[in-house]
């Protein structure tokens, strides 16, 4: 099972996270956090750590919310490079709001700097307040996936465009490199072109991994091309397996093996020893939002609720009324905590209206929700978004991570110091010889 770290603000999954008693509100930004973050997770023998990106921090409401990205990805995965050994650094690039030479130099040098830990999560951008940061508009999917598919060629063109062999750095003979095995790539699409080469030796893994994030059409056939691994959302089993299946059929398609691609949808976790101290964590990092909500767990449950009653489960009247929304694949969820007798407050504290699963109890619930999403076929691993990162990343480590390795499911120890050795996805340099 492979299992990333989810690292966007630094402060942890929830908008109250800043706020959090023990935590240091100014470290949004300080590298310094993200790097002992990111040491927490390689105590943890994750693969990677994960930073998505818009790029730059999409709107949020300042006053009261910190952005939800990082400062700047690239900078930070250096600092954290330079401070772990292991773990794997994948940040987000995006293939509309960047030119190709740019982000293939970026990411090559973050791979050699790293010894071979670097990933591309290549995705194309999809927010109109994204594009309005380059003063521009979304293009159309058309365009957004025909460049994408131009650009990571490209990319992968350049980071091969330095020969494996090519670099003799011979003091003696006084031969730097061979000149005939770095080469221009001459690369002109409709989209992007590149002359080339790009200057910088192949890391200990070659060049980084790919990696891709959605879910539609097009992001199965670009990953099928090109990943290795898809960061994906889904809430039930059945979903995530149609996913994976989608994935891996498109890799299929593309002349690959099917498991070179790794599919690891998200898990968020609030890890407690027990549910009644996970929930009043979540209470307490809710704060005024959580009953903001109300409004929107009607709709999922198609009942009007009372915020005057927050503190109280629903009537049986209630419960024979409620139906989950056909257009909510977090409805069914939300219905079967609301039948166990919750109140409004926790039915709300259980995160049921949150972005992925979510884990509110001891480590226990969050290794049983993975075995089984694992054995179904549904994940070849998690990544993982703690409510607030300053410990929630230890409680993950220390209360969940034991009981996965005691059943089997989760490495000991790092299989190689490259991330490629430890997702094991394939030896690949320069363009996939197989396109
Ligand atoms: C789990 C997940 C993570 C994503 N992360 C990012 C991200 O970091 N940055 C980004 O711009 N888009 C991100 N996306 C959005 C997708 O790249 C994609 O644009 C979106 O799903 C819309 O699909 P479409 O582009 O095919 O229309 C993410 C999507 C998913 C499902």
């Amino acid at each position: 099972m492979l299992i990333g770290l989810h690292l966007g603000n630094g402060y942890g999954s929830q908008p109250g996270a800043w706020r959090m008693p023990g935590v240091d509100p100014k470290s949004y930004t300080s590298f310094d956090a993200r790097v002992q973050q990111a040491q927490a997770a390689e105590r943890g023998k994750f693969q990677f750590i994960f930073l998505p990106d818009g790029p730059g921090a999409v709107l949020a409401d300042i006053a009261t919310e910190a952005p939800a990205f990082n400062l700047d990805v690239m900078m930070t995965l250096a600092a954290v490079a330079r401070e772990t050994e292991y773990i794997g650094l994948v940040a987000t690039g995006s293939t509309t709001f960047n030119e190709p030479f740019n982000l293939a130099r970026q990411f090559k040098a973050l791979d050699v700097m790293s010894h071979g830990r670097a990933g591309w999560n290549a995705i194309t951008s999809s927010g109109e307040d994204v594009a309005a940061n380059y003063g521009r508009r979304i293009p159309s999917s058309e365009d957004r996936y025909g460049r994408a598919h131009e650009f990571i060629e490209l990319i992968q063109s350049l980071w091969g465009s330095w020969g494996k062999e090519a670099w003799i750095h011979d003091q003696e003979s006084g031969q730097f490199a061979k000149r005939d095995e770095i080469l221009p790539i001459n690369l002109q699409g409709q989209y992007v072109g590149s002359r080339g080469p790009l200057y910088i030796p192949p890391s200990e893994q070659g060049q980084p991994i790919v990696f891709h994030a959605g879910g539609s059409p097009n992001a199965h056939d670009l990953a099928g091309r090109f990943a290795n691994v898809v960061i994906g959302a889904a809430f039930t089993i059945e979903d995530a397996k149609a996913q994976r299946e989608a994935f891996r059929a498109s890799a299929v398609s593309h002349g690959r093996n099917a498991d070179e691609i790794k599919y690891i949808p998200g898990l968020m976790t609030t890890i407690a020893k027990d549910r009644r101290t996970a929930l009043d964590r979540r209470i307490l990092l809710g704060g005024d939002l959580l009953i903001q909500r109300l409004g929107y767990l009607q709709q999922m449950l198609g009942i009007a609720l009372n915020p005057a009653h927050i503190d109280e489960p629903l009537t049986i009247a209630q419960l024979e009324a409620a139906r989950g929304s056909r257009y909510d694949p977090r409805s069914a969820n939300a219905l079967k905590i609301a039948k166990e007798g919750w109140s409004l407050r926790d039915i709300l504290a259980h995160g049921v209206i949150d972005y992925h699963p979510v884990i509110v109890g001891p480590g226990e619930e969050a290794a049983d929700h993975m075995q089984a999403w694992f054995e179904a076929g549904a994940a070849d691993g998690f990544w993982i978004s703690p409510d607030v990162n300053s410990d929630g990343i230890d409680a993950f480590v220390n209360e969940v991570v034991p009981i996965l390795q005691q059943r089997g499911l989760f490495h000991q120890d790092y299989e190689g110091k490259t991330l490629r050795e430890n997702l094991g996805a394939p030896e690949q340099y320069g363009i996939d010889p197989r396109i």
